[in-house]
């Protein structure tokens, strides 16, 4: 292909953000809930009325975005209202995509999502006051989330480069459900929910050098990662992928 891209590199980039997502869930596992990070007005911060969570996103996604973190087209900011450009001298990202498709952004799903479903899946009850650390590994997780998730505008972009013709067709009828057919492969599917669920036992258990037969303990439950996948990770990145295809030939 003319860029270089192919499926195969596309999906190899996929399978190393595994690895990221499973140890920021880890991570984020050393904390309990602390509930307080989420609640509006907890922290006594002038001229801020949000969570302490949303204070964390704001500042870091602001600094960020100063040092070109946005300028790439795989990033996604939380709140991309009032973001400065970025300082840095151009680097002149390629840019593989298609310019409409730099408009979705999902990420007020992904938060949804991650605080109210995935979060009470995984996090134990219970308060520990490390506030600022918590939130900063929530910031991590749904980073990486995010990237993995929007990275189906690439997914999306391959497939239709590799099949023009077959896409183009649904593309002009504005077909969103064959769409989402088309671009659907079922037993990549099945492999990649396997394959988080073995990571998380392989990168989540206690290492001991002389244990022998102690019963496996794992830092974030297996199933829950492989749920993540299935229930939100997987549809929502073909989400991506279908809203990136409606806009391919704009
Ligand atoms: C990402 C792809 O598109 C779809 C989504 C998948 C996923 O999110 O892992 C896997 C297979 C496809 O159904 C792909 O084909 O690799």
């Amino acid at each position: 292909m003319a860029d270089g891209l192919t499926l195969e590199c596309v999906r190899e980039s996929l399978i190393r953000q595994e690895d990221t997502i499973v140890f920021s869930l880890i991570e984020r596992s050393k904390y309990p809930m602390n509930s307080p990070v989420y609640v509006e007005g907890f922290a006594d911060i002038p001229g801020f009325t949000g969570s302490l969570v949303e204070y964390v996103f704001r500042k870091t996604q602001a600094v960020h975005s100063t040092v070109g973190r946005y300028e790439s087209q795989e990033e996604h900011p939380f709140f991309p209202d009032n973001l400065l450009p970025s300082l840095l001298p151009s680097y002149n990202h390629p840019k593989v995509l298609h310019p409409a498709g730099d408009a979705i952004n999902i990420n007020t799903t992904i938060w949804d999502m991650y605080f109210n479903q995935l979060l009470p899946l995984f996090a134990t009850e219970g308060d520990d006051g490390n506030y600022a650390q918590t939130a900063a590994c929530d910031l991590e997780c749904l980073q990486a989330l995010s990237r993995r998730i929007h990275y189906g505008k690439y997914v999306a972009e391959v497939k239709f480069k590799d099949s023009p013709d077959d896409y183009g067709t649904l593309i002009h009828a504005q077909d969103r459900d064959a769409l989402m057919k088309l671009l659907t492969y079922e037993a990549i599917e099945e492999m990649v929910k396997r394959r988080v669920e073995k990571k998380a036992m392989a990168f989540g258990q206690e290492v001991t050098l002389n244990g022998t037969d102690k019963e496996v303990k794992y830092k974030v439950d297996p199933f829950v990662v492989s749920r993540l996948y299935v229930e939100w990770v997987m549809p929502l990145t073909k989400l991506v992928e279908v809203e990136y295809l409606l806009c391919r030939l704009d």
